[in-house]
């Protein structure tokens, strides 16, 4: 039976790598699947890992249709056994229905990667649907980790250096290398356990806060 598969973890959990390691190990028993990727740090239609492979792959806009992507390719003769779709959180909830439609009508299966909340630590509308629909939900087990050494659960934006909570949801960025925008403003993303995500207390201001020099004594 093909099932939907969500393989969810924090921003570097190697989400991306276990994509490509998926699409090979199904590639090689010459299985064909498709790849789909959407607002890879790498660009359009590229499916990157931090490990530094890269893989072509189609990017989905907010109006592609998975269940008639499908059917066109089998009704004009192509085969498809499996869909490898990266950055699914920012998929559209409907765009996730059609791919719950491919598993059960048209028994192709589905292994989906992505994160499931944004730096607000809200769910991305993507994941949530993947939570509700999903017939296995994986969390990555190779585990980022927050500055404390706890396991990193939560994904921090730092605007020039600083945390934020709010502004837009969607910001294409990586952890650790600051990425300058148009309007100068240096987009960064940092993951955390939910304590410190809680307190707003990011690697730099940890560090920030420890060097800090002791009040002095009042005679
Ligand atoms: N130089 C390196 N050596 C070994 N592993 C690395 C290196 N750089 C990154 N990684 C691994 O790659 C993971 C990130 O992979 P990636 O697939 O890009 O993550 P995600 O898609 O979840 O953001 C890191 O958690 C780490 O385990
Ligand atoms: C938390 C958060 C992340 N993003 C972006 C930043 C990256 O481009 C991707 C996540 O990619 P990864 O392969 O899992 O590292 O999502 C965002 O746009 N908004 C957010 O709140």
């Amino acid at each position: 039976m093909a099932e939907l598969n969500f393989f969810t973890g924090t921003m570097d959990s190697g989400k991306s790598t276990l994509a490509l390691q998926t699409n090979h190990n199904h590639a090689a028993r010459g299985r064909i699947g498709r790849i789909f990727t959407t607002h890879d740090r790498a660009g359009e239609a590229t499916l990157s890992s931090r490990l530094g492979l890269t893989h072509a792959a189609i990017e989905v806009d907010a109006t592609f249709d998975f269940w008639r992507y499908v059917v066109d390719t089998l009704t004009h003769g192509g085969r498809i056994d499996y869909l490898i779709c990266d950055e699914a959180q920012f998929y559209a909830p409907a765009q996730i229905d059609q791919l719950a439609k491919v598993v059960d009508e048209l028994q192709i299966d589905v292994f989906a990667f992505g994160i499931l909340t944004d730096f607000r630590t809200a769910l991305f509308p993507g994941s949530a649907r993947l939570v509700e629909l999903a017939d296995r939900l994986q969390v990555l087990q190779v585990e980022a980790l927050c500055w404390c050494g706890k396991r990193a659960t939560h994904n921090a934006r730092t605007e020039n250096g600083v945390m934020i909570t709010e502004g837009e949801v969607v910001v294409v960025g990586d952890i650790e290398n600051e990425r300058e925008r148009a309007e100068q403003v240096d987009v960064s993303y940092e993951v955390l356990c939910r304590q410190h995500h809680r307190r707003r207390l990011t690697a730099a201001r940890a560090r920030a806060v420890s060097m800090a020099p002791e009040p002095l004594p009042f005679g």
